[in-house]
């Protein structure tokens, strides 16, 4: 039996794929993430983001490796009570008010914290009587956002939570959800394409292209892997360093790379914020990839 101290990620993929009939969504996944971080999953429209959470969720089997959930198998009965998934439907039963709702997530979960889920629903100013059925999308999503952390689950798996959010709302929502994880050390794995929010909310990254990992850590180690740096078109010295991206203005040549020694003084040097980083990979989908240390398995046995 495994447990969130004894070393094992939250979330462990090794040599991860699924295949649909029209092909390979996920191919040769392998990643670990820690328990306790907040993650953020990021990559271009079918990418394989959904299919992954789906996997973690046991909603799906896998075509090829393995995926731990602390240890165990998605499908083992202890990891249905560790995990809450929000799906980007969210079905709600429409003619339960948000109580009835809450409600019938008490009676569901052994561990259910009704101060927590009710704390999200007033975030989220929905009035406990109202159906389900009368709310907007952004705010049903409330909803269900309210029965996974009320549901005290160790790992939150949230595909595109806050998509139907206005801005507002979302920093809001975000807000309530990541003060309800740190306090529990909960583990979160959020899709999302809203890269402007992610500085300083998740501590963890996964970019995926092409049903790929391209980017796998920590986001400080992830964006201290790299330089933005400006200089003369011709690049010289350049390739020396892995490229992400290179663009050229004039007679400026602006680079995303991650240096392989220190870059020389003919080049004006920058930290890129984790935006830019994101920005450099989804341009170039054939940047190599990158794995920090804390993402790489502790042990290969799983591996198929
Ligand atoms: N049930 C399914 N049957 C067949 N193909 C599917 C199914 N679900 C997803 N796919 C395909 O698998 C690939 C990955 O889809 P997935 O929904 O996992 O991507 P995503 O990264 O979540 O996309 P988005 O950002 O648009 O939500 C896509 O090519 C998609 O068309």
């Amino acid at each position: 039996m495994s447990d969130d101290n004894d070393g094992s990620g939250a979330l462990e993929a090794a040599g991860l794929g699924k295949k649909y009939r029209r092909g390979w969504a996920l191919r040769d996944v392998t990643f670990r993430l820690p328990a306790g971080r907040i993650c953020a999953m990021v990559g271009p429209n079918g990418s394989g983001k959904s299919t992954l959470l789906a996997l973690a969720a046991d909603l799906l089997t896998p075509t090829t490796g393995t995926l731990r959930i602390f240890g165990e198998a998605p499908s083992a009965p202890t990891t249905r009570e560790r995990i809450a998934y929000v799906a980007q439907e969210k079905p709600l039963y429409p003619r339960f008010s948000v109580a009835d709702t809450l409600r019938m997530g008490a009676s569901l979960n052994p561990h259910w914290d009704q101060t927590a889920a009710e704390r999200v629903v007033d975030e989220a100013e929905v009035p406990l009587s109202t159906r389900i059925g009368s709310l907007s999308g952004g705010r049903r999503t409330c909803v269900a956002l309210a029965v996974a952390l009320g549901k005290r689950a160790r790992l939150l798996l949230l595909d595109e939570p806050m998509s139907d959010q206005d801005p507002v709302r979302r920093r809001r929502m975000m807000g309530v959800l990541m003060a309800e994880a740190a306090e529990r050390g909960t583990t979160v794995v959020i899709s999302t394409h809203v890269l402007a929010e992610l500085d300083g909310v998740c501590d963890y990254l996964l970019l995926i292209g092409d049903g790929r990992i391209r980017l796998a850590g920590d986001s400080e180690a992830i964006q201290s892997a790299h330089r933005l740096i400006t200089g003369a078109r011709d690049g010289s010295g350049i390739d020396a360093h892995t490229v992400v991206e290179r663009r050229t203005t004039g007679r400026q040549l602006t680079a995303l790379v991650r240096p392989t020694s220190p870059v020389g003084d003919d080049w004006i040097v920058r930290e890129p914020s984790l935006e830019e980083v994101l920005l450099g990979y989804l341009r170039s989908p054939e940047a190599p990839p990158l794995v920090t240390a804390s993402a790489r398995p502790v042990a290969e046995d799983g591996a198929p």
